[in-house]
């Protein structure tokens, strides 16, 4: 009995050192909310000498204690606003500790503030906090997120209006969307754009090019590592690429090229929800949506083995395929456009017109490089011309050298046709009469102004 009360006040003097020199106020009561233990902060808090305190009922020295109260629900009480018998406002922690029948053995309390204008400060700050830590997520998505949408897709054409729309409708869902085409159709475009119009939009965009980094480097650049994980690994180790796109979307693009132990690692991550650094065994829920796109045929790869049939499935839940542009050479003027308008303002040098002649030679022609390609051609001759207007000389000598007559894409706009027929019949029947407007407007059967307008808008020199 002796030995147990020494054991029980060297435990009560041992915890009171502990307890004295930490600078919040702590309290500790027996099952009967009699106060073990309280330390000076929180004696001088309540106006007494602590020696007073101890061994009294918590509510003889604070008649609003809910502490009898915590002790009949056994529930904590965190982060409570109390108002103490002394007229101090503070913010308090209750917590019951109870033994291993679950009744109450101590009484454990806290004052995490001491008034409510400490408490409202760090609420201020806290809000500040926020609105900075805000601020600069905005910036980082500005900088390395999605930057492009639907606006920033030009299409024309009837194809790419579906093929837009089927992308309105992946952007919608939740599933993993693979995005298909030769390179330089736009696929990246669809990928910024299906994720600026998910729910996600407010989280990252995150983009990694699976050809772009080498192999050995491409674990660590998706799952990162702990420190010390290898030689050579920086110090605090790397967030991956697959936490950094957390909540939001990741892009894999050139996911033909991903090698097939990483291809078995991305499928683990896209059953199990979760990751793993290398060189920690602690697991990590990621809630990510893939889009992954490759100008190769993964059909054909996973014949060859070289693609894994399951992820491929896994992948392909909705598929989107961007036809080339010599599919659609409806889209070739308007694209033409837009980029003559972005070429434009990078070069500082206003262009905005292509003579009718220069634009059917790029429609004509076969773009193996797709839009990139018209990008590039267009940016040549914007450096070249002298004005505002883009002529057949402008034009690389590998477009101009061989013009086809365009009967590819079997979704020419009726509108597109009949100019094409005008303007032929207006060149023959100027040839036939040698220039002869009037003679050529009557064999059209067509007013002279009218000839003359159509003369003007199909830029037909005469
Ligand atoms: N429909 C379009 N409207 C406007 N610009 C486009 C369109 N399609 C492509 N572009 C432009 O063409 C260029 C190539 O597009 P993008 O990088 O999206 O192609 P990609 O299919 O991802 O190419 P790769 O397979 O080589 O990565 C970009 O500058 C893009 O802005």
């Amino acid at each position: 009995m002796t030995k147990n009360l020494e054991l029980n006040n060297y435990l009560v003097s041992t915890m009171q050192k502990i307890f004295d020199p930490i600078p919040v106020p702590l309290i500790l009561l027996d099952r009967n909310t009699q106060i073990i233990m309280i330390n000076d902060i929180f004696a001088n808090y309540l106006g007494y000498e602590k020696s007073y305190i101890i061994g009294k009922k918590v509510q003889d020295v604070d008649k609003y204690s809910r502490f009898p109260y915590v002790f009949q629900t056994k529930k904590s009480e965190i982060a409570w606003k109390h108002k103490f018998e002394n007229g101090h406002t503070g913010i308090v922690h209750r917590i019951p500790i109870l033994d291993e029948n679950g009744e109450v053995d101590y009484g454990f309390g806290m004052v995490l503030f001491q008034d409510m204008e400490q408490f409202r400060d760090i609420i201020e700050k806290n809000k500040l906090l926020e609105t900075e830590i805000k601020h600069y997520r905005n910036r980082l998505r500005e900088l390395s997120g999605a930057k492009y949408s639907w606006e920033n897709i030009i299409s024309r054409s009837i194809i790419m209006n579906e093929i837009k729309s089927m992308g309105r409708k992946a952007s919608m869902t939740s599933s993993n969307v693979l995005i298909l085409g030769e390179s330089g159709t736009g696929k990246e475009l669809f990928a910024h754009s299906i994720h600026n119009d998910s729910r996600r939009h407010l989280d990252p965009f995150v983009k990694v090019n699976c050809a772009a980094i080498p192999e050995e480097l491409l674990e660590s650049e998706l799952f990162g590592y702990v420190d010390g994980a290898f030689t050579g690994a920086k110090k605090g180790g790397k967030i991956g690429k697959f936490q950094l796109a957390n909540k939001g979307s990741i892009f894999l693009d050139e996911i033909g090229d991903m090698p097939l132990n990483m291809q078995s690692k991305l499928l683990r991550v896209l059953q199990e929800r979760e990751i793993e650094r290398i060189g920690s065994n602690k697991t990590q829920n990621i809630d990510i949506r893939v889009i992954a796109a490759t100008n190769k045929r993964l059909e054909e790869l996973v014949e060859e083995g070289k693609f894994r049939e399951d992820l491929y499935y896994r992948l392909n839940v909705m598929s989107i395929e961007i036809p080339p542009l010599r599919k659609r050479i409806d889209d070739i003027e308007s694209l033409s456009k837009l980029l003559l308008k972005k070429i434009s303002k990078q070069l500082g040098k206003y262009v905005n017109e292509i003579s009718h002649e220069a634009m059917d030679y790029l429609k004509s022609h076969d773009w193996p490089g797709n839009v990139r390609e018209l990008e590039n051609i267009l940016e040549r001759a914007v450096n070249l011309t002298d004005n505002n207007r883009i002529l057949t000389r402008h034009l690389s000598n590998y477009i101009t050298k061989t013009k086809k007559e365009i009967t590819i894409g079997p979704v020419k706009s009726i509108k597109e046709i009949i100019e094409k027929a005008e303007r032929k019949a207006i060149i023959e029947a100027l040839t036939y009469t040698k220039g002869n407007k009037l003679k050529a407007s009557n064999l059209l059967k067509i007013s002279r102004s009218n000839l003359y307008d159509k003369i003007e808008r199909y830029n037909i020199s005469v």
